[in-house]
């Protein structure tokens, strides 16, 4: 697994500071990012893969810079950029785009060990019955789950995701993101993902990165995430059953991670 260190990392976009001088060092975790809208996820995000440059400050992948030794990494967006017209299986077999180049990509022009880690990660996001399945017929969340093996099949350094589940109902939300970790794990991979659900959040992850306008306001790991911080956060959460299950718990500070606490962020 990788370390990823983010130094005094700074966006500005002329007058907007996206991201103020925020330092973070990741590794073999799983990782949510969390913040309102507007709070500098997606910047921070974008800066890591290099689809946008920091004004000032560093981004480090065991020690190398970023910018230098170009690592490959998997990236996964809440629209998943999937091709509708083919099936699940050549989707998955883009991510090798990045070793074999796009014709041998869409003529399945790999070798064997490209095809078999497609399958693979297709079995990994519990999709291998539906290899051949088109994605146009496939629904939100399986979509999304092929996004999920197609960033595997990259064989990435890091795994990101820009809120991956944003788009889906509460169930399939959970499957995916079920996926995403299981993924992740799998494949020992460190990843970094954006999520404003809390409660999906609070579920999955082993830390949490929050961020207010653009600075880092926590860092914290599984069980210090108490809703006080998550106030902080968003200024007005409402909690559904939340107090029931602390009453149960015994602990009125702690953080319920079980999926039937639901938690809303108000806009
Ligand atoms: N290309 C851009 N040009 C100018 N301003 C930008 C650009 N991208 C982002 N911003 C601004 O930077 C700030 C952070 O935006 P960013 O998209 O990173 O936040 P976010 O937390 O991902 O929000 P959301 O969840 O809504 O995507 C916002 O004020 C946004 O308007």
């Amino acid at each position: 697994m990788s370390t990823l260190t983010v130094e005094n990392l700074t966006k500005e976009y002329g007058d907007v500071t996206a991201l103020d001088d925020v330092s973070f060092e990741i590794e073999d975790e799983f990782v949510v990012l969390l913040g309102e809208s507007g709070a500098g996820k997606s910047t921070m995000l974008r800066c890591i893969n290099g689809l946008t440059e920091p004004t000032s400050g560093g981004i480090y992948l065991d020690g190398e810079p970023l910018d230098e030794s170009q690592p490959s990494i998997g990236m996964i967006f809440q629209q998943h950029n999937l091709v509708d017209g083919v099936s699940a299986y050549l989707n998955a077999l883009t991510g090798s785009l990045e070793r074999t180049g796009l014709l041998s990509s869409i003529f399945q022009w790999q070798d064997r060990s490209d095809k078999l880690r497609a399958l693979e990660a297709l079995e990994t996001v519990g999709l291998l019955d539906e290899a051949h399945q088109r994605v146009s017929q496939m629904s939100g969340g399986q979509q999304q789950r092929v996004g999920i093996a197609r960033a595997l099949v990259q064989d990435p350094a890091l795994l990101l995701a820009d809120e991956p589940v944003a788009s889906l109902d509460p169930a399939s939300a959970e499957t995916v993101m079920g996926y995403l970790r299981k993924a992740a794990g799998v494949h020992e991979v460190t990843a970094l993902v954006s999520l404003h659900q809390v409660n999906i959040a609070a579920h999955f992850g082993d830390r949490f990165i929050g961020l207010r306008d653009g600075q880092l306001l926590f860092d914290v790991e599984r069980g210090e995430l108490t809703p006080s911080l998550i106030d902080d956060l968003y200024g007005s959460v409402e909690t559904v059953g939340l107090a029931d299950q602390n009453a149960r718990n015994g602990s009125p500070d702690r953080m319920d991670l079980s999926a039937d606490a639901e938690w809303r962020v108000e806009a």
